[in-house]
């Protein structure tokens, strides 16, 4: 497969619909799900990670993308609905970007004092929900290593708490052309 740029792959690929971000259309090709999966995971290599958490529902496809690269294993993060085994630690979260409030569920046993935790995404605009997934990583006594997220729109008072943020894009740079 051809080796392509994480970047010029998300703006190949990116669409606008209905002035909803699809960044689906980005998993669609072979090649650009492999560049950005390996551009989320370049600048955390050498951070001493020893888990992905990853957010229902597009950080599970990351985030266990994400995590092979690394070679550790991968930890869900599930909102309210859903099967889900085993004694959970929960969060509600403040307003996100569509001014929801989600609960979040982690299974206690997943991480542990020893562990390095990274969150991959797609996306992280108002910091809500990566903000909740950190108060349960620390809650298991785990460590924060950063969030990888292919498009970086955060501004405010949560980035130095979830940081290091690592976007392969930040939302400006998407084409304004493909807003209509
Ligand atoms: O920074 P915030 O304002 O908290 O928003 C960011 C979150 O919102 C999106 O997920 P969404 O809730 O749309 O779920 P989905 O992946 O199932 O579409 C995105 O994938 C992040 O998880």
């Amino acid at each position: 497969m051809k080796q392509i740029n994480a970047r010029e792959a998300v703006l190949e690929h990116f669409r606008w619909d209905g002035g909803h971000a699809d960044v689906w259309a980005v998993f669609r090709d072979g090649a650009a799900l492999a560049a950005v999966v390996r551009g989320l995971a370049e600048p955390f290599r050498r951070a001493g990670v020893t888990a992905v958490v990853g957010l229902e529902s597009r950080g599970f496809l990351l985030g266990a993308a994400v995590a092979v690269q690394l070679g550790v294993g991968f930890v869900p993060v599930r909102k309210a609905a859903g099967l889900f085994p085993g004694e959970k630690l929960i969060r509600e979260t403040d307003r996100d970007y569509r001014g929801l409030r989600h609960t979040l569920r982690l299974q206690r046993a997943a991480l542990g004092e020893r562990d390095r935790v990274l969150l991959v995404d797609d996306w992280i605009e108002t910091g809500s929900q990566a903000a909740a997934v950190r108060e349960l990583v620390l809650e298991c006594g785990a460590g924060w290593a950063g969030c990888a997220v292919i498009v970086d729109q955060l501004t405010g008072r949560r980035r130095p708490a979830l940081g290091p943020i690592h976007g392969l894009l930040r939302a400006d740079e998407l084409p304004a052309a493909l807003h209509a």
